[in-house]
Protein backbone atom coordinates (compact mmCIF):
# COMPACT_ATOMS: atom_id res chain seq x y z
CA UNK A 1 0.00 0.00 0.00
CA UNK A 2 1.82 3.15 -1.20
CA UNK A 3 0.82 5.59 1.56
CA UNK A 4 1.70 3.08 4.51
CA UNK A 5 5.70 2.40 2.43
CA UNK A 6 6.16 6.27 1.68
CA UNK A 7 5.71 6.69 5.38
CA UNK A 8 7.95 3.39 6.48
CA UNK A 9 10.35 4.77 4.11
CA UNK A 10 10.83 8.16 5.04
CA UNK A 11 13.51 8.76 7.87
CA UNK A 12 10.95 11.52 9.81
CA UNK A 13 10.55 9.52 12.95
CA UNK A 14 8.10 12.97 14.28
CA UNK A 15 5.61 12.00 11.78
CA UNK A 16 6.20 8.02 11.50
CA UNK A 17 4.84 8.58 15.34
CA UNK A 18 2.40 10.86 13.84
CA UNK A 19 1.06 8.31 11.62
CA UNK A 20 1.34 5.09 13.67
CA UNK A 21 -1.16 6.82 16.35
CA UNK A 22 -3.46 8.07 13.95
CA UNK A 23 -3.71 4.36 12.17
CA UNK A 24 -4.22 3.37 15.65
CA UNK A 25 -6.98 5.73 16.17
CA UNK A 26 -8.36 4.48 12.94
CA UNK A 27 -8.05 0.61 13.78
CA UNK A 28 -9.38 0.96 16.78
CA UNK A 29 -12.54 2.65 15.09
CA UNK A 30 -13.03 0.14 12.70
CA UNK A 31 -12.79 -2.78 15.54
CA UNK A 32 -15.55 -1.00 16.99
CA UNK A 33 -18.13 -0.50 14.07
CA UNK A 34 -18.56 -1.98 10.78
CA UNK A 35 -17.73 -1.00 7.72
CA UNK A 36 -21.02 0.05 6.95
CA UNK A 37 -21.66 2.27 10.29
CA UNK A 38 -18.47 4.45 9.89
CA UNK A 39 -18.18 7.41 7.32
CA UNK A 40 -15.53 9.92 6.26
CA UNK A 41 -16.20 13.50 6.61
CA UNK A 42 -14.72 15.05 3.02
CA UNK A 43 -14.52 18.17 1.62
CA UNK A 44 -11.07 18.55 -0.35
CA UNK A 45 -9.41 21.04 2.55
CA UNK A 46 -5.84 19.62 3.26
CA UNK A 47 -6.64 17.66 6.69
CA UNK A 48 -9.32 15.63 4.95
CA UNK A 49 -7.31 15.14 2.71
CA UNK A 50 -4.67 14.08 4.57
CA UNK A 51 -7.33 12.07 6.29
CA UNK A 52 -8.70 10.10 3.19
CA UNK A 53 -5.24 8.89 2.79
CA UNK A 54 -4.71 7.50 6.23
CA UNK A 55 -7.94 5.75 6.21
CA UNK A 56 -7.15 4.19 2.74
CA UNK A 57 -3.76 2.76 4.64
CA UNK A 58 -5.76 2.02 7.90
CA UNK A 59 -8.33 0.33 5.78
CA UNK A 60 -5.67 -1.65 4.08
CA UNK A 61 -3.97 -2.89 7.14
CA UNK A 62 -7.04 -3.53 9.27
CA UNK A 63 -7.27 -7.26 9.33
CA UNK A 64 -10.00 -9.04 8.11
CA UNK A 65 -11.48 -6.19 5.92
CA UNK A 66 -11.46 -8.33 2.56
CA UNK A 67 -13.15 -5.73 1.30
CA UNK A 68 -10.42 -3.24 1.03
CA UNK A 69 -7.37 -5.46 1.79
CA UNK A 70 -5.66 -5.00 -1.52
CA UNK A 71 -5.25 -1.33 -0.71
CA UNK A 72 -6.07 -0.38 -4.36
CA UNK A 73 -5.96 3.14 -5.54
CA UNK A 74 -9.41 3.19 -7.25
CA UNK A 75 -11.57 1.25 -3.98
CA UNK A 76 -12.74 3.17 -0.57
CA UNK A 77 -15.09 0.99 0.91
CA UNK A 78 -16.09 3.72 3.28
CA UNK A 79 -19.34 6.42 2.73
CA UNK A 80 -17.79 9.81 2.04
CA UNK A 81 -19.98 12.86 3.36
CA UNK A 82 -19.34 15.87 1.28
CA UNK A 83 -21.12 19.35 2.34
CA UNK A 84 -21.57 21.32 -1.01
CA UNK A 85 -21.69 24.58 -0.27
CA UNK A 86 -22.51 27.21 -3.03
CA UNK A 87 -19.84 29.72 -1.11
CA UNK A 88 -17.22 26.85 -1.74
CA UNK A 89 -14.30 27.90 -3.77
CA UNK A 90 -14.72 26.30 -7.17
CA UNK A 91 -10.90 24.98 -6.58
CA UNK A 92 -12.17 22.79 -3.87
CA UNK A 93 -15.38 21.60 -5.24
CA UNK A 94 -13.37 20.18 -8.42
CA UNK A 95 -10.31 18.70 -6.07
CA UNK A 96 -13.38 16.91 -4.16
CA UNK A 97 -14.94 15.20 -7.07
CA UNK A 98 -11.40 15.12 -9.07
CA UNK A 99 -10.08 13.29 -5.92
CA UNK A 100 -13.56 10.83 -5.71
CA UNK A 101 -13.75 10.24 -9.07
CA UNK A 102 -9.41 9.10 -8.80
CA UNK A 103 -9.71 7.00 -5.46
CA UNK A 104 -13.13 5.77 -6.09
CA UNK A 105 -15.08 7.22 -3.08
CA UNK A 106 -18.94 6.97 -2.59
CA UNK A 107 -19.67 10.54 -2.71
CA UNK A 108 -23.25 11.37 -0.25
CA UNK A 109 -23.53 14.83 -1.34
CA UNK A 110 -25.30 16.97 1.33
CA UNK A 111 -26.77 20.57 0.08
CA UNK A 112 -28.02 21.51 3.29
CA UNK A 113 -26.17 22.68 6.81
CA UNK A 114 -24.45 20.10 8.55
CA UNK A 115 -26.85 19.42 11.26
CA UNK A 116 -30.19 18.69 9.48
CA UNK A 117 -27.91 17.22 6.66
CA UNK A 118 -26.66 14.76 8.91
CA UNK A 119 -29.98 14.16 10.63
CA UNK A 120 -31.63 12.99 7.70
CA UNK A 121 -28.48 11.28 6.56
CA UNK A 122 -28.40 9.01 9.56
CA UNK A 123 -31.92 8.46 9.35
CA UNK A 124 -31.21 7.25 5.95
CA UNK A 125 -28.31 4.96 6.77
CA UNK A 126 -26.80 3.00 9.84
CA UNK A 127 -23.48 5.38 10.44
CA UNK A 128 -22.75 5.69 14.11
CA UNK A 129 -19.28 6.75 13.83
CA UNK A 130 -17.84 10.03 11.58
CA UNK A 131 -14.03 10.39 10.57
CA UNK A 132 -12.96 14.05 10.53
CA UNK A 133 -9.86 15.67 9.75
CA UNK A 134 -10.04 18.20 12.63
CA UNK A 135 -7.24 19.38 14.61
CA UNK A 136 -5.91 20.64 17.83
CA UNK A 137 -5.75 24.33 17.19
CA UNK A 138 -8.83 24.64 14.64
CA UNK A 139 -11.82 26.44 16.75
CA UNK A 140 -14.22 23.40 16.50
CA UNK A 141 -11.58 21.44 17.98
CA UNK A 142 -11.70 22.78 21.45
CA UNK A 143 -13.04 20.10 24.32
CA UNK A 144 -12.53 16.72 21.27
CA UNK A 145 -10.70 14.01 21.89
CA UNK A 146 -9.89 11.72 19.45
CA UNK A 147 -13.52 10.06 19.78
CA UNK A 148 -15.92 12.33 21.29
CA UNK A 149 -19.43 11.52 20.71
CA UNK A 150 -21.90 14.28 18.73
CA UNK A 151 -21.87 17.56 20.48
CA UNK A 152 -25.83 17.73 22.39
CA UNK A 153 -28.40 18.94 20.13
CA UNK A 154 -26.75 17.46 17.42
CA UNK A 155 -28.07 13.85 15.81
CA UNK A 156 -26.23 11.53 18.08
CA UNK A 157 -22.49 9.40 16.69
CA UNK A 158 -19.07 9.47 17.73
CA UNK A 159 -17.04 11.67 16.20
CA UNK A 160 -13.62 10.24 15.58
CA UNK A 161 -10.65 12.23 14.45
CA UNK A 162 -7.53 10.56 13.98
CA UNK A 163 -5.26 13.55 13.46
CA UNK A 164 -6.22 15.76 16.89
CA UNK A 165 -2.95 15.90 17.84
CA UNK A 166 -1.06 16.73 14.41
CA UNK A 167 0.59 19.87 13.31
CA UNK A 168 0.29 22.20 10.53
CA UNK A 169 3.87 21.09 9.65
CA UNK A 170 3.13 17.40 10.56
CA UNK A 171 0.05 17.91 7.60
CA UNK A 172 2.33 18.70 5.08
CA UNK A 173 5.23 16.46 6.08
CA UNK A 174 2.39 13.77 5.21
CA UNK A 175 1.20 15.00 1.78
CA UNK A 176 4.85 15.94 0.55
CA UNK A 177 6.31 12.61 1.63
CA UNK A 178 2.98 10.07 0.42
CA UNK A 179 3.10 12.86 -2.84
CA UNK A 180 -0.38 12.94 -2.64
CA UNK A 181 -2.73 15.61 -4.43
CA UNK A 182 -3.78 18.38 -2.69
CA UNK A 183 -6.21 21.34 -3.16
CA UNK A 184 -4.30 23.59 -5.87
CA UNK A 185 -5.45 26.68 -3.32
CA UNK A 186 -2.55 25.61 -0.82
CA UNK A 187 0.08 26.18 -3.53
CA UNK A 188 -0.95 29.67 -3.86
CA UNK A 189 -0.41 30.95 -0.24
CA UNK A 190 -4.14 29.32 1.01
CA UNK A 191 -2.96 27.79 4.39
CA UNK A 192 -6.60 27.35 5.61
CA UNK A 193 -10.01 27.61 3.54
CA UNK A 194 -13.50 28.47 4.86
CA UNK A 195 -15.84 29.95 2.48
CA UNK A 196 -14.75 32.37 -0.68
CA UNK A 197 -16.24 35.27 1.64
CA UNK A 198 -14.25 34.68 4.49
CA UNK A 199 -10.52 33.18 3.07
CA UNK A 200 -8.12 35.38 1.21
CA UNK A 201 -4.35 33.65 0.58
CA UNK A 202 -2.23 33.97 3.77
CA UNK A 203 -0.36 37.36 3.67
CA UNK A 204 2.69 35.90 5.27
CA UNK A 205 3.02 33.93 2.55
CA UNK A 206 3.14 37.28 0.42
CA UNK A 207 5.93 38.13 -1.80
CA UNK A 208 6.38 41.28 -3.07
CA UNK A 209 6.67 41.31 -6.88
CA UNK A 210 7.10 44.67 -7.52
CA UNK A 211 7.27 44.49 -11.32
CA UNK A 212 3.62 44.16 -12.71
CA UNK A 213 2.12 45.03 -9.22
CA UNK A 214 0.93 41.76 -9.16
CA UNK A 215 0.16 39.89 -5.46
CA UNK A 216 2.35 36.28 -5.18
CA UNK A 217 2.04 33.90 -2.87
CA UNK A 218 4.64 30.91 -1.71
CA UNK A 219 2.84 27.94 -1.13
CA UNK A 220 1.59 27.02 2.28
CA UNK A 221 3.80 24.20 3.30
CA UNK A 222 6.26 26.79 3.47
CA UNK A 223 4.60 28.72 6.37
CA UNK A 224 6.53 28.65 9.16
CA UNK A 225 4.45 29.10 11.68
CA UNK A 226 1.82 26.87 11.78
CA UNK A 227 -0.20 29.00 14.35
CA UNK A 228 -0.54 31.32 11.42
CA UNK A 229 -2.46 29.14 9.53
CA UNK A 230 -5.78 30.67 9.42
CA UNK A 231 -4.35 33.97 9.51
CA UNK A 232 -5.97 34.00 5.68
CA UNK A 233 -9.36 34.02 7.40
CA UNK A 234 -10.49 37.59 6.36
CA UNK A 235 -12.72 38.30 8.89
CA UNK A 236 -10.10 37.05 11.18
CA UNK A 237 -7.21 38.61 9.85
CA UNK A 238 -7.10 41.74 12.23
CA UNK A 239 -7.09 40.45 15.67
CA UNK A 240 -5.42 36.99 14.79
CA UNK A 241 -2.30 38.26 12.81
CA UNK A 242 -2.21 41.54 15.21
CA UNK A 243 -2.77 39.63 18.13
CA UNK A 244 -0.09 36.75 17.37
CA UNK A 245 2.68 39.87 16.40
CA UNK A 246 2.70 41.91 18.57
CA UNK A 247 0.44 42.43 21.37
CA UNK A 248 2.26 41.46 23.84
CA UNK A 249 0.64 42.92 26.52
CA UNK A 250 -2.67 42.66 25.12
CA UNK A 251 -2.96 45.75 23.28
CA UNK A 252 -3.00 47.78 26.91
CA UNK A 253 -2.01 51.32 26.44
CA UNK A 254 -2.30 52.85 29.67
CA UNK A 255 -6.25 52.12 30.47
CA UNK A 256 -6.74 49.66 32.47
CA UNK A 257 -9.70 47.50 32.34
CA UNK A 258 -11.85 49.45 35.08
CA UNK A 259 -11.20 52.23 32.38
CA UNK A 260 -8.79 54.12 34.66
CA UNK A 261 -5.59 55.59 33.60
CA UNK A 262 -4.14 53.02 36.34
CA UNK A 263 -3.20 49.58 35.01
CA UNK A 264 -4.47 46.60 37.99
CA UNK A 265 -1.90 43.72 38.13
CA UNK A 266 -1.72 40.57 40.72
CA UNK A 267 0.81 37.77 41.50
CA UNK A 268 0.17 34.19 42.38
CA UNK A 269 2.64 32.01 43.49
CA UNK A 270 2.25 28.18 43.14
CA UNK A 271 3.55 26.01 45.76
CA UNK A 272 2.75 23.59 48.82
CA UNK A 273 6.50 24.88 50.04
CA UNK A 274 5.69 28.39 50.68
CA UNK A 275 2.84 27.48 52.29
CA UNK A 276 4.32 24.73 54.78
CA UNK A 277 6.23 27.68 55.42
CA UNK A 278 9.42 25.87 54.48
CA UNK A 279 10.67 28.14 51.78
CA UNK A 280 10.35 32.15 51.69
CA UNK A 281 8.75 33.51 48.96
CA UNK A 282 11.20 36.31 47.30
CA UNK A 283 9.35 36.62 43.79
CA UNK A 284 6.20 37.99 45.40
CA UNK A 285 7.68 41.27 47.17
CA UNK A 286 10.21 41.79 44.29
CA UNK A 287 7.56 41.75 41.29
CA UNK A 288 5.70 43.97 43.51
CA UNK A 289 8.22 46.34 43.80
CA UNK A 290 8.90 46.10 39.53
CA UNK A 291 5.69 46.50 39.15
CA UNK A 292 5.14 49.47 40.81
CA UNK A 293 8.31 50.72 39.55
CA UNK A 294 6.55 51.11 36.04
CA UNK A 295 3.51 52.47 37.39
CA UNK A 296 1.41 49.36 37.88
CA UNK A 297 -0.86 48.94 40.56
CA UNK A 298 -0.81 45.22 42.40
CA UNK A 299 -3.89 44.68 43.59
CA UNK A 300 -3.24 41.25 45.30
CA UNK A 301 -0.43 38.59 45.84
CA UNK A 302 -1.72 35.14 46.76
CA UNK A 303 -0.27 31.67 47.17
CA UNK A 304 -1.96 28.52 45.82
CA UNK A 305 -1.09 24.90 46.80
CA UNK A 306 -0.02 22.42 43.77
CA UNK A 307 -3.61 21.94 42.97
CA UNK A 308 -4.91 22.27 39.46
CA UNK A 309 -8.61 23.27 40.62
CA UNK A 310 -7.01 25.46 43.44
CA UNK A 311 -4.85 27.54 40.74
CA UNK A 312 -7.59 27.29 37.97
CA UNK A 313 -9.95 29.05 41.10
CA UNK A 314 -7.48 31.84 41.53
CA UNK A 315 -6.71 32.38 37.99
CA UNK A 316 -10.16 32.61 36.78
CA UNK A 317 -10.67 35.56 39.64
CA UNK A 318 -7.85 37.58 39.07
CA UNK A 319 -7.43 37.22 35.03
CA UNK A 320 -11.56 38.54 35.21
CA UNK A 321 -10.51 41.63 37.50
CA UNK A 322 -7.19 42.32 36.96
CA UNK A 323 -5.34 44.04 33.66
CA UNK A 324 -2.65 41.62 33.78
CA UNK A 325 -1.80 38.95 36.42
CA UNK A 326 1.82 37.23 36.55
CA UNK A 327 2.34 33.64 37.71
CA UNK A 328 5.58 31.99 38.96
CA UNK A 329 6.09 28.44 40.31
CA UNK A 330 5.13 25.07 39.42
CA UNK A 331 6.01 25.25 36.17
CA UNK A 332 7.82 22.22 34.61
CA UNK A 333 7.32 18.18 34.52
CA UNK A 334 6.86 16.86 37.71
CA UNK A 335 3.68 15.93 38.97
CA UNK A 336 3.53 19.31 41.61
CA UNK A 337 4.01 21.08 38.34
CA UNK A 338 0.11 22.36 37.85
CA UNK A 339 -0.05 25.86 36.44
CA UNK A 340 -0.27 25.44 33.40
CA UNK A 341 -2.77 22.76 33.82
CA UNK A 342 -5.13 25.09 36.32
CA UNK A 343 -4.26 28.37 33.80
CA UNK A 344 -6.27 25.88 30.94
CA UNK A 345 -8.48 25.07 33.04
CA UNK A 346 -9.54 28.54 34.22
CA UNK A 347 -9.65 29.69 30.23
CA UNK A 348 -11.63 26.17 30.14
CA UNK A 349 -9.33 25.12 27.29
CA UNK A 350 -7.51 22.14 27.29
CA UNK A 351 -3.52 21.64 27.23
CA UNK A 352 -2.25 20.65 23.65
CA UNK A 353 0.74 20.23 23.01
CA UNK A 354 3.34 22.77 21.25
CA UNK A 355 5.37 22.58 18.45
CA UNK A 356 7.45 25.68 18.95
CA UNK A 357 7.85 25.33 22.90
CA UNK A 358 8.53 22.02 22.20
CA UNK A 359 11.88 22.65 20.13
CA UNK A 360 12.95 25.21 22.43
CA UNK A 361 12.84 22.36 25.03
CA UNK A 362 14.74 19.94 22.90
CA UNK A 363 16.75 22.20 22.45
CA UNK A 364 17.46 23.53 25.75
CA UNK A 365 17.46 19.34 27.40
CA UNK A 366 18.32 17.75 24.37
CA UNK A 367 18.01 13.48 24.40
CA UNK A 368 15.90 13.80 27.60
CA UNK A 369 13.30 14.92 25.85
CA UNK A 370 10.75 12.58 24.22
CA UNK A 371 9.80 14.50 21.62
CA UNK A 372 6.12 14.14 21.03
CA UNK A 373 5.29 12.74 24.87
CA UNK A 374 7.39 15.75 26.23
CA UNK A 375 4.99 16.80 28.93
CA UNK A 376 6.50 20.11 29.09
CA UNK A 377 5.71 21.03 26.14
CA UNK A 378 1.67 21.02 26.26
CA UNK A 379 0.06 24.45 26.86
CA UNK A 380 -3.55 25.99 26.87
CA UNK A 381 -5.02 25.37 23.90
CA UNK A 382 -5.73 28.29 21.63
CA UNK A 383 -4.90 31.09 24.23
CA UNK A 384 -1.15 30.88 24.51
CA UNK A 385 1.14 33.20 22.49
CA UNK A 386 5.33 32.72 23.36
CA UNK A 387 6.92 35.95 24.48
CA UNK A 388 10.52 35.88 22.77
CA UNK A 389 13.58 37.75 23.93
CA UNK A 390 16.91 36.45 22.72
CA UNK A 391 18.40 37.05 26.22
CA UNK A 392 15.47 33.92 27.27
CA UNK A 393 16.70 30.54 26.57
CA UNK A 394 12.83 29.36 26.96
CA UNK A 395 10.31 32.25 26.08
CA UNK A 396 8.00 33.48 28.50
CA UNK A 397 4.47 32.04 28.22
CA UNK A 398 1.20 34.19 28.01
CA UNK A 399 -2.12 33.14 27.93
CA UNK A 400 -4.41 35.92 27.21
CA UNK A 401 -3.46 38.56 30.44
CA UNK A 402 -1.61 36.04 32.66
CA UNK A 403 1.86 36.12 32.23
CA UNK A 404 3.40 32.81 33.82
CA UNK A 405 7.21 33.52 34.88
CA UNK A 406 9.19 30.27 34.71
CA UNK A 407 11.63 32.21 37.32
CA UNK A 408 12.79 30.30 40.79
CA UNK A 409 14.53 32.98 42.45
CA UNK A 410 15.17 36.70 42.20
CA UNK A 411 17.84 36.36 39.86
CA UNK A 412 16.25 34.81 37.07
CA UNK A 413 13.08 37.26 37.92
CA UNK A 414 15.39 39.79 36.97
CA UNK A 415 16.28 37.96 34.04
CA UNK A 416 13.07 37.65 32.44
CA UNK A 417 11.34 41.03 33.78
CA UNK A 418 13.96 43.09 32.35
CA UNK A 419 13.32 41.20 28.82
CA UNK A 420 10.01 41.22 29.56
CA UNK A 421 10.14 44.81 29.93
CA UNK A 422 11.69 45.33 26.34
CA UNK A 423 9.18 43.09 24.72
CA UNK A 424 6.33 45.74 26.47
CA UNK A 425 8.28 48.80 25.43
CA UNK A 426 9.06 47.59 21.82
CA UNK A 427 5.50 47.16 21.67
CA UNK A 428 4.29 50.62 22.89
CA UNK A 429 2.24 49.44 25.29
CA UNK A 430 3.90 50.65 28.65
CA UNK A 431 4.59 54.21 26.66
CA UNK A 432 1.40 56.25 28.71
CA UNK A 433 2.15 54.79 31.49
CA UNK A 434 3.16 57.41 34.55
CA UNK A 435 5.47 56.33 37.51
CA UNK A 436 4.20 56.35 40.86
CA UNK A 437 6.09 59.21 42.94
CA UNK A 438 5.87 58.70 46.71
CA UNK A 439 7.10 60.75 49.85
CA UNK A 440 7.21 59.50 53.17
CA UNK A 441 6.63 61.47 56.78
CA UNK A 442 7.80 60.64 60.48
CA UNK A 443 5.61 62.12 63.31
CA UNK A 444 5.89 61.63 67.01
CA UNK A 445 2.39 62.40 67.37
CA UNK A 446 0.14 59.45 68.47
CA UNK A 447 -1.79 57.06 65.59
CA UNK A 448 -4.76 58.17 68.13
CA UNK A 449 -4.30 61.76 67.73
CA UNK A 450 -3.75 61.40 63.58
CA UNK A 451 -6.51 58.71 62.98
CA UNK A 452 -9.12 61.36 62.23
CA UNK A 453 -7.26 64.01 60.28
CA UNK A 454 -5.67 60.95 57.94
CA UNK A 455 -8.85 59.66 57.45
CA UNK A 456 -10.48 62.64 56.11
CA UNK A 457 -7.51 63.57 54.14
CA UNK A 458 -8.12 60.35 52.36
CA UNK A 459 -11.55 61.69 51.19
CA UNK A 460 -9.87 64.90 50.11
CA UNK A 461 -7.31 62.97 48.17
CA UNK A 462 -8.57 60.02 46.78
CA UNK A 463 -6.42 60.18 43.53
CA UNK A 464 -3.82 59.12 46.56
CA UNK A 465 -2.78 56.39 48.29
CA UNK A 466 -2.07 57.19 51.96
CA UNK A 467 -1.37 54.81 54.20
CA UNK A 468 0.46 54.48 57.72
CA UNK A 469 2.99 51.95 59.03
CA UNK A 470 5.36 51.24 61.88
CA UNK A 471 8.19 49.17 62.40
CA UNK A 472 7.33 48.24 66.29
CA UNK A 473 4.58 49.47 68.55
CA UNK A 474 7.35 51.89 70.00
CA UNK A 475 8.58 53.41 67.54
CA UNK A 476 6.64 56.60 65.48
CA UNK A 477 4.32 56.26 63.01
CA UNK A 478 5.39 56.78 59.31
CA UNK A 479 2.90 58.23 57.30
CA UNK A 480 3.62 57.45 53.28
CA UNK A 481 1.64 59.12 50.30
CA UNK A 482 2.00 57.26 46.66
CA UNK A 483 0.06 58.43 43.51
CA UNK A 484 1.02 59.26 40.27
CA UNK A 485 1.04 63.21 40.33
CA UNK A 486 3.86 64.95 42.65
CA UNK A 487 2.05 68.23 43.26
CA UNK A 488 -0.74 66.53 44.06
CA UNK A 489 1.20 64.78 46.62
CA UNK A 490 2.66 67.85 48.27
CA UNK A 491 -1.35 69.56 48.41
CA UNK A 492 -1.88 66.56 50.77
CA UNK A 493 1.43 66.80 52.74
CA UNK A 494 0.54 70.53 53.40
CA UNK A 495 -3.21 69.74 54.09
CA UNK A 496 -2.23 67.31 56.70
CA UNK A 497 0.44 69.63 58.06
CA UNK A 498 -2.05 72.30 58.49
CA UNK A 499 -3.80 70.87 60.68
CA UNK A 500 -1.34 70.35 63.46
CA UNK A 501 1.46 72.38 64.97
CA UNK A 502 4.27 73.23 62.68
CA UNK A 503 6.97 70.49 62.81
CA UNK A 504 4.73 68.08 63.46
CA UNK A 505 6.29 65.83 60.23
CA UNK A 506 9.56 65.37 59.30
CA UNK A 507 10.09 63.92 55.46
CA UNK A 508 12.32 60.97 55.85
CA UNK A 509 13.23 58.46 52.37
CA UNK A 510 11.23 55.42 52.00
CA UNK A 511 13.36 52.70 53.32
C1 LIG B 1 -19.50 15.44 10.02
C2 LIG B 1 -19.60 16.63 10.90
C3 LIG B 1 -19.96 16.49 12.23
C4 LIG B 1 -20.08 17.59 13.07
N1 LIG B 1 -20.44 17.42 14.36
C5 LIG B 1 -20.55 18.48 15.17
C6 LIG B 1 -20.92 18.34 16.54
O1 LIG B 1 -21.16 17.25 17.03
N2 LIG B 1 -21.02 19.45 17.28
C7 LIG B 1 -20.78 20.68 16.77
O2 LIG B 1 -20.89 21.67 17.51
N3 LIG B 1 -20.41 20.87 15.50
C8 LIG B 1 -20.31 19.78 14.68
N4 LIG B 1 -19.94 19.97 13.38
C9 LIG B 1 -19.73 21.33 12.87
C10 LIG B 1 -18.25 21.71 12.97
O3 LIG B 1 -17.84 21.74 14.32
C11 LIG B 1 -17.98 23.06 12.35
O4 LIG B 1 -18.91 23.98 12.81
C12 LIG B 1 -18.03 22.97 10.90
O5 LIG B 1 -17.07 22.02 10.48
C13 LIG B 1 -17.76 24.32 10.22
O6 LIG B 1 -16.46 24.72 10.46
P1 LIG B 1 -15.98 26.17 9.97
O7 LIG B 1 -16.83 27.15 10.72
O8 LIG B 1 -14.52 26.23 10.36
O9 LIG B 1 -16.20 26.19 8.49
C14 LIG B 1 -19.83 18.87 12.53
C15 LIG B 1 -19.43 19.02 11.20
C16 LIG B 1 -19.33 17.93 10.38
C17 LIG B 1 -18.91 18.09 8.95
N1 LIG C 1 -18.13 20.97 3.83
C1 LIG C 1 -17.66 19.90 4.48
N2 LIG C 1 -18.00 18.66 4.07
C2 LIG C 1 -17.53 17.57 4.69
N3 LIG C 1 -16.70 17.62 5.74
C3 LIG C 1 -16.34 18.82 6.19
C4 LIG C 1 -16.79 20.03 5.60
N4 LIG C 1 -16.24 21.06 6.25
C5 LIG C 1 -15.49 20.53 7.24
N5 LIG C 1 -15.52 19.19 7.20
C6 LIG C 1 -14.82 18.26 8.09
O1 LIG C 1 -14.24 19.01 9.13
C7 LIG C 1 -12.82 18.86 9.09
C8 LIG C 1 -12.15 20.11 9.59
O2 LIG C 1 -12.36 21.16 8.66
P1 LIG C 1 -11.19 22.19 8.45
O3 LIG C 1 -11.72 23.30 7.60
O4 LIG C 1 -10.58 22.52 9.75
O5 LIG C 1 -10.08 21.34 7.68
P2 LIG C 1 -9.84 21.15 6.14
O6 LIG C 1 -10.93 21.82 5.39
O7 LIG C 1 -9.65 19.71 5.88
O8 LIG C 1 -8.48 21.90 5.90
P3 LIG C 1 -8.21 23.49 6.00
O9 LIG C 1 -7.93 23.75 7.45
O10 LIG C 1 -7.01 23.72 5.16
O11 LIG C 1 -9.41 24.23 5.53
C9 LIG C 1 -12.49 18.49 7.68
O12 LIG C 1 -11.23 17.85 7.58
C10 LIG C 1 -13.66 17.58 7.37
O13 LIG C 1 -13.46 16.29 7.92
MG1 LIG D 1 -11.50 23.90 5.59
Amino acid sequence: MEIDKAIKECDDRRLKTKYNSAIYVIQRALALYSIEEVALSFNGGKDSTVLLHLLRAGCFLHKGEQSCSNGGVKYFPMRTIYFECPSAFPEINSFTYDTANTYGLQLDIIRSDFKSGLEDLLKSKPIKAIFLGVRIGDPTAVGQEQFSPSSVGWPPFMRVNPILDWSYRDVWAFLLTCKVQYCSLYDQGYTSIGSIYDTVPNALLSINNSSDNKEVFRPAYLLSDGRLERAGRAKKLSSSVRGHQSAVMNGLDGVGLHGSSLLMSSAIAVGDEILFGTVEDQIGPSLCRKLHSIGWSVSQTAVVRNDIDAVAEEVERRQSTDDMVFMYGGVGPLHSDVTLAGVAKAFAVRLAPDEEFEEYLKHLIGDQCTGDRNEMALLPEGITELLHHEKLIVPLIKCKNVIILTATNILELDEQWNCLIELMRSDGALATMQPFVSKHLTTNLTDVEIAQPLSKLCLEFPDLFIGCRRKSRTEPVIIYFEGKDQDRIQSAIEALCKKFHPGAFVEINSS
